[in-house]
């Protein structure tokens, strides 16, 4: 395809996802499907466009002054891969598989695009009912903090130290240029290619193998925060496809028992084969039967409870920018409802003396500090691990992590602008013994 066709293709697949409020992945995966022509570097082109215009959504349509597929994408070739308006022109020349010619105002909206005056929302590229929790979080540093959130984000992977060391996957994935991760030990963070294409890493033979996962940073450092310890008992309540069980059972080394539970089974599915291919041995999957209560054996037993909650995403905006325009009040106080229940439920497993990690990928303070909050109030057995012990796990460099992060009373805030990971909060609580 030519590029002024697939800059056409994108502005039609763009259409599609904005009408149907659908996920970018399907709506490309279908084009893909009906357009048999395509190859492989035409859709890596086709999604690189769409999502980039999809990151910068709202700052595009302030610079068109227009919400149309068309006008986001003219805008993002202008913003965000800065093409002058003749190369945008020459796109444009209206030829067979060519959008059509750029009208006058367009022309001159791309000869001088601005911000000038837009609105935080806009300057941010957020939905602006998000603005008040944003600012409740980042106050007057939430433009950059957003800003940072519609950039493209690296690929990370880690090192499944039960299969490989650090320097070994390095070595065997040399030609994708990965460089260790600035706070896990267990992280290498492979650059993206041009028009943010992401190497086809999960056929590298040392991720069939199992010696590497991809999972970001922020993602790795919850786990190791959590501090699981080799021999102990750990209860993952919110186990999903694994990510993270995977990373407890390396830092336990294989050993003590980990449970993994999600209330979805169908969540769990890949867990199965990620255990086996991960090497993982300590491992009991306790999957929801019907109404019966598979995790009564564990009460007040557990050294550790992980609770890597369901929430709105807004963290991971870098990664799936389409959901950021997805996201609706109702499903936020659906997810702070979800929170509130399933902490509950995890107090419940604690042992005296044992911890709970309380985790989610939302920069928003009703999912994360606000959840703490209320859990300290109910059950004053519990407090919060201080941030100066909780990032000792992470060994000389958690003292730095604890400074570029945002230090909260109830837990730390990562976020791709102060930690160059996707946003997380961590928040390590105590039971009294
Ligand atoms: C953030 S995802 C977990 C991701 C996973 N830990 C990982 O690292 O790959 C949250 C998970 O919580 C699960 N969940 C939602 N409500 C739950 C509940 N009441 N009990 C247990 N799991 C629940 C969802 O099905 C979803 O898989």
């Amino acid at each position: 395809m030519t590029p002024s066709a697939r800059l056409s293709a994108a502005i039609d697949i763009l259409a599609d996802i904005i009408a149907r409020r659908r996920p970018a992945g399907d709506a490309i995966k279908d084009w893909g499907l009906s357009h048999r022509f395509a190859g492989s570097g035409d859709r890596a082109a086709l999604s690189g466009l769409i999502f980039d215009a999809l990151r910068r959504r709202a700052s595009c349509a302030h610079v068109m002054g227009s919400e149309e597929p068309r006008a986001l994408l003219l805008g993002m070739l202008a913003t965000v891969r800065g093409l002058d308006v003749d190369a945008i022109a020459k796109l444009c020349d209206g030829a067979r598989f060519a959008p059509a010619p750029l009208s006058e105002d367009e022309r001159t909206r791309l000869a001088s695009p601005s911000l000038e005056g837009a609105a935080p929302w806009v300057r941010g590229d957020y939905p602006q009912w998000l603005d008040g929790e944003l600012k409740a979080m980042f106050g007057e540093e939430r433009v950059a903090e957003a800003e940072a959130l519609a950039a493209r984000a690296p690929v990370d992977m880690r090192v499944n130290t039960l299969k490989a060391k650090p320097e070994e996957a390095l070595a065997e994935l040399a030609h994708l240029h990965p460089e260790p991760g600035q706070w896990s030990p267990l992280a290498l963070r492979i650059p993206l290619g041009a028009d943010g294409k992401q190497p086809p890493i999960t056929s590298e033979p040392a991720f069939v193998k199992g010696g590497v996962e991809v999972q970001d940073e922020g993602s790795q450092i919850a786990a190791i925060l959590a501090a699981p310890m080799p021999g102990s008992q750990v209860l993952d309540l919110c186990a999903g496809a694994g990510g993270k069980t995977l990373e407890l059972a390396a830092l336990m080394d294989n050993k003590g028992q980990l449970y993994a539970h999600d209330s979805d089974v169908r969540r769990l599915k890949p867990i199965h084969e990620r255990l086996q291919r991960a090497g993982v041995r300590n491992v009991q999957i306790r999957a929801p039967r019907g109404t019966a209560d598979v995790l009564s054996d564990l009460e007040g037993h557990m050294d550790l409870v992980l609770v890597d909650a369901p929430c709105t995403g807004t963290g991971t905006w870098r990664r799936n920018p389409d959901a950021k325009w997805r996201v609706r009040p109702g499903a936020l106080a659906e997810r702070t409802a979800e929170q509130a229940k399933i902490l509950e439920q995890a107090v419940r497993y604690v042992k005296p003396g044992g911890r709970l990690a309380y985790v989610t990928c939302s920069l928003l303070n009703s999912e994360n500090a606000g959840q703490i909050r209320a859990l300290l109030e109910k059950h004053p057995d519990f407090s919060v691990v201080p941030s100066t012990e909780a990032v000792l796990a992470l060994g000389s460099r958690g003292l730095a992590l604890r400074q570029a992060a945002l230090d909260l009373p109830e837990g730390l805030m990562l976020t791709p602008r102060r930690t160059g990971t996707d946003g997380f909060f961590i928040s390590v609580l105590k039971r009294a013994a």
